[in-house]
This record gives structure tokens, C-alpha cells and sequence, in this order.
């Protein structure tokens, strides 16, 4: 410090030793901050400085070597070191020194040297409790990468799909002037007098039908016979249906006038040649897919699937089809979080079951995520001494985001960062799962899809059946939303029974602190869709 303090030409000099990586850049920024108040305060009340020091400190403890020093110190400092000493906090109690609380953990200053340690740290260090669902949302977003790799697929598969370049017409639909009707094309000032009693009679050059097309120039008095959807040939200016003729095949007798560009089809009346068709980052549907084909398109480049990864975990899990021994119970979370992401259109690239071994999901964990852009994971999350998740996420060298929710089911919800790919760890019952899926994983589907149509959707219904229990902290319960009225289901609310939610088409969001819910009280609920 001291041949650094010789060296510098600022007044001033944050110091901060090499071994606390965690440090948040904020709590650097309030100690330069809380210096430049002592400034202000001497120049504005003529306070005398209080200190030449500012050091960092957390709980009860104070670090020297977090600090912003005065640069003139140097003399003191070599003092210390030729007759003291050399111990910091020996030089500072000579000089006098202040003190910036900080009200982080203390794990934010471990001296780290070694990256066994950093990272088991890192993890204790981010880690945030009791987070509400919108914060928890947020904490998942900001750690949610959007895709950004393409693939060309052919159109019959482009459905659903999200485009990944602007696509713009390379012609004029349709491609000529087209005739809407069967019937005749000609001027319309040659029939415009026709009438039954006065039928105006037209020489018929040719039959042009849908699919060919005629550089015959068709004068006055003439006519083509044209059919639906063939090209309107030079000279006309309408069509007539060939209801309103005598069907004439060399001479044909008009019955009916119009005016003209009556039965008329413009080229481009559908889109011009250079108009931009579909924009980048649409979800293509059968419409968008179906003018994609007019514009005569055979293939489209999307953004690649995601990948997405199911771990489920527990010991007493088995697989349906197994038999099922004492203590033991059927693994069903694997099974709905696999379809509820193929109903959104999401293949996962992995489903396994790891048992309750730390170890061998911290393993599982890292494999997923070298071939995973998200993992969803189910039970080990909560106190138990088999809740093995939190173990397992340090193994893995994950960064642990935040721990519980504050609302019920699925509370301990757990997200870390493994590898770089967001790890979204649910409860182990199955509604529970079942909420936060709907809540925490679809935002982050939609986020890193581009599909806005993964977001959940938020609406307002009146309840029609009562909920009796009061809801001390926000609760999610399934119900049956039907004309804007809420039914409850038969069956039981509890976060371990799936049966009931069979039917449900929306959570009901509860607010903290309500009481019963009865018939008419409004309520905001959760689309299921
Ligand atoms: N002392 C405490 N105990 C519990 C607390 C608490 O705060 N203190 N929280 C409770 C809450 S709330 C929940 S939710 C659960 C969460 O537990 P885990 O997420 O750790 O999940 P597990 O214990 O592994 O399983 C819970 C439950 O679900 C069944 N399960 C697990 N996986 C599956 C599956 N794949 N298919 C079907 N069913 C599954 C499991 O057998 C358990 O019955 O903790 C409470 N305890
Ligand atoms: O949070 Mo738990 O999923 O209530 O039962």
C-alpha cells in the first residue's frame, strides 16, 4: 500500500486486496460514495474531515484492506513498516480512520484462494430466500438466454415454429389479373345497355380456364369464354357471370350489364412484389404458413427448438409399469411435466429419474445442462435430510439463485445456474410442480423461444363455488373457469393430489391475507391452456 500511495497522483485511492472476488461492485460504489458525502459536508458546513480512512466494514467486522485512503499517508505507512509492525490497523489507529457499514452477508468478503472454495461461496453468497413469484419470475428471466441459433425446415413443418428472418413477397398475388366467376370476359361498355328484353350479343374468341392463359386481345364487341380463376385476358374490363348469359359458345347473348371492374380480380390485390409479408420473430400458424406457400416459399428459416431437460428425483419414485413395493409410489411428475411441455410444442431432450444421491444428481445435473438450454427438476427441495437438490446443485458447481417462494404450493422452489443453463428445481408434489410450471417455467419458455404465447395469461373471474380455507400467505387453487365464473373442482386442494386438477383450467391466485372465498368475490386467475 504504502509504494502504491507513493505512486498515485489522485487524491484518493480505493484499496481493496486481490482475495475477495465476491465483493458486489455496489458496496465499492457506496464506500466512494460515503467518501464524497464527507467531502461535501466539509466544504458546504466547514465540517473538519473526519478521517483520512474509510475502511469496509460487515457485522462486527472491519476490513482494512477494503477502504478508501487519503494518497498523502505514505510517510506514516513507511513509519509503521520501519518501526512498527507494518500491521495495518496499527497505521490506521495512528491516523484515525471511519468506518462504511455494510449490510451484506459476510460471506460477500470470504478471502478466497482457491476455486474449490470461490465456488462453493459463490453459491452461499447469491442464494436469496422468501422471494415473491414475480421476483422469482424476474431472478429466472435475467438468467434466460434467448436462442438465437436457426434451422431451415420445410413449410408442412414450419407450423408453430417462430421465424427467424423477415420474409417479403418476391412476387404480386395474384400473379395476373383473375377472373372471380365462370362466365365471359369483356368490356363492360359494350354490355352496359344488356337487359333480357335487350340481350347484347358478344362474338366469343376463346375458353380460357384456371391454370392457362391467352395473349388474345379481346376488342370491342368480343368476348372469351373464361372460367374461376383464370387469367383476364388484355382488353376486358369485367366479367359476367354466365348465369346472366345464354352460354354461348361462338356467340354468346348478355343478359345483365355492369360496370366496370365488376368480377374483376387485380394482380397484387392479394400482396405486391417487395411488400414485407411476415416479420422476423412471428409464431407461424396455419395462416402465416399458408401465405408463406402463396408467396411461393417451400421451406422457412426458425429459431432451433429448445432444449429442454426433467429430472425427477426421490426414492420412493417408480416408473408406471414397475410393481410398486412398500414405502414406494408412482413417479407422476415425469410423466405430466413431459406432456405439458409437448402441449407446448416442446420435445425434452431428456427424462430420467436420479435416486436420492447427491452426488449422482450433482452428476445428472452437469450432463443435462452440456446438452440442456433449461432443467427442470422435482422434489428433493425442501428440509428433509433427502432433500437432496441444495447438496446436489454445490456438487455440480451450480450458482444457487434463490430458495422458496412466498406462496403456497410449491414454495421451496429452488434456481441455480448450472453451467450457464437455468436449473429450475419444484417441489416434489405434484400440484405444487404443476403451479410453478405454470408460473416460473413458461415465462422462461417464452423468453427463450421468442413464443409470447408461452407467457401465462393473467384474467379476472368471479368466483362461483366458495373456497373455505383463508389464505394467511398467497395461495394458487385449481379451479374450473367457465363464462368468466370459477367452479371448484371435486376433490381435494392439497399440493400432493393430482386427481383433482384433472378438469382445471386456471389457478386461482390469492392474494396474502384473504379470508374464505365466497360465490361473487373476484378473484384473478391463471389461464391453463
Ligand atoms: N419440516 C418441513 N417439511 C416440509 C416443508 C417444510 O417447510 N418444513 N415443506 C413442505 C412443502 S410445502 C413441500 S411442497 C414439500 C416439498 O418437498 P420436496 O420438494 O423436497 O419434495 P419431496 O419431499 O421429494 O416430495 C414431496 C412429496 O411429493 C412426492 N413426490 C416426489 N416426487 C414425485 C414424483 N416424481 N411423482 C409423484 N410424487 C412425487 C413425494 O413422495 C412426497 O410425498 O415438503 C414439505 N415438507
Ligand atoms: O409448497 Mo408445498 O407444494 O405447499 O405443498
Amino acid at each position: 500500500m504504502e509504494s502504491c500511495m507513493r505512486q498515485v497522483k489522485n487524491r484518493r485511492c480505493l484499496v481493496l486486496s486481490v482475495d475477495v472476488p465476491l465483493i458486489p461492485v455496489k458496496e465499492l460504489v457506496g464506500l466512494v460514495l460515503e467518501t464524497m458525502t464527507y467531502d461535501r459536508n466539509v466544504v458546504l458546513h466547514q465540517e473538519k474531515q473526519q478521517s483520512r480512512a474509510l475502511i469496509l466494514q460487515h457485522g462486527e467486522r472491519q476490513e482494512p484492506l477494503i477502504g478508501v485512503y487519503d494518497t498523502n499517508m505514505a510517510d506514516e505507512m513507511e513509519r509503521e513498516i520501519l518501526q512498527g509492525k507494518g500491521s495495518v490497523f496499527a497505521f490506521l489507529r495512528t491516523v484515525g480512520y471511519g468506518v462504511y457499514k455494510s449490510h451484506r452477508a459476510d460471506a460477500c468478503f470470504s478471502n478466497i484462494n482457491d476455486k474449490a472454495r470461490y465456488q462453493q461461496l459463490q453459491g452461499e453468497k447469491q442464494i436469496m430466500e422468501n422471494v415473491e413469484i414475480e421476483q422469482a419470475q424476474k431472478l429466472i428471466l435475467e438468467r434466460t438466454k434467448i436462442l438465437q441459433e436457426t434451422e431451415l425446415v420445410g413449410i408442412l413443418d414450419a407450423g408453430g415454429r417462430i421465424l427467424a428472418q423477415d420474409m417479403t413477397a418476391e412476387i404480386d398475388n395474384p400473379p395476373f389479373n383473375r377472373s372471380p366467376i365462370d362466365g365471359y370476359a369483356c368490356k363492360s361498355e359494350d354490355v352496359k345497355q344488356a337487359s333480357r328484353e335487350h340481350p347484347v350479343y358478344l362474338q366469343v374468341l376463346e375458353e380460357i380456364d384456371a391454370g392457362h392463359y391467352s395473349e388474345v386481345k379481346v376488342g370491342k364487341g368480343q368476348a372469351v369464354r373464361i372460367m374461376t380463376g383464370a387469367a383476364i385476358p388484355e382488353g376486358c374490363d369485367c366479367c359476367i357471370m354466365q348465369e346472366h348469359t345464354d352460354y354461348g359458345d361462338e356467340k354468346a347473348a348478355v343478359y345483365e350489364g355492369v360496370s366496370a371492374w365488376t368480377n374483376f380480380c387485380y394482380r397484387g390485390e392479394d400482396f405486391k412484389k417487395g411488400t414485407l409479408m411476415i416479420k422476423k420473430d412471428t409464431k407461424l400458424g396455419y395462416v402465416e404458413t399458408g401465405i408463406l406457400a402463396s408467396m411461393g416459399c417451400a421451406e422457412a428459416v426458425v429459431y432451433r427448438h429448445p432444449k429442454v431437460s426433467v429430472l425427477t428425483t426421490g426414492d420412493e419414485v417408480t416408473s408406471p409399469g414397475q410393481p410398486l413395493q412398500p414405502g414406494k409410489i408412482y413417479n407422476s411428475n415425469l410423466t405430466m411435466l413431459v406432456v405439458r411441455l409437448r402441449e407446448l410444442g416442446i420435445r425434452p431432450v431428456l427424462a430420467k429419474t436420479i435416486s436420492d444421491d447427491p452426488e449422482l444428481m450433482g452428476k445428472a445435473l452437469k450432463d443435462a445442462a452440456a446438452q440442456s438450454d433449461l432443467i427442470i427438476t422435482t422434489g428433493g427441495v425442501s428440509v428433509g435430510k433427502k432433500d437432496i437438490l441444495h447438496k446436489a446443485v454445490q456438487v455440480s458447481g451450480s450458482e444457487r439463485v434463490f430458495w422458496r417462494v412466498i406462496a403456497k404450493p410449491g414454495t421451496p422452489v429452488l434456481f441455480s445456474v448450472c453451467e450457464g443453463v437455468p436449473v429450475i428445481s419444484l417441489s416434489g408434489n405434484p400440484f405444487g410442480a404443476a403451479a410453478n410450471f405454470e408460473m416460473l417455467i413458461r415465462p422462461a419458455l417464452a423468453k427463450m423461444t421468442r413464443d409470447e404465447s408461452l407467457n401465462p395469461v393473467v384474467s379476472q373471474a368471479v368466483m362461483a363455488d366458495p373456497f373455505f380455507k383463508e389464505s394467511k400467505r398467497r395461495r394458487f387453487i385449481r379451479g374450473i373457469l367457465k363464462d368468466g365464473q370459477v367452479y371448484m373442482p371435486s376433490g381435494l386442494h392439497s399440493s400432493g393430489v393430482l386427481s383433482s386438477l384433472q378438469g382445471c383450467n386456471c389457478i386461482v391466485d390469492i392474494p396474502a391475507g384473504s379470508g374464505a372465498l365466497k360465490p361473487g368475490d373476484p378473484v384473478k386467475v391463471v389461464l391453463i391452456f
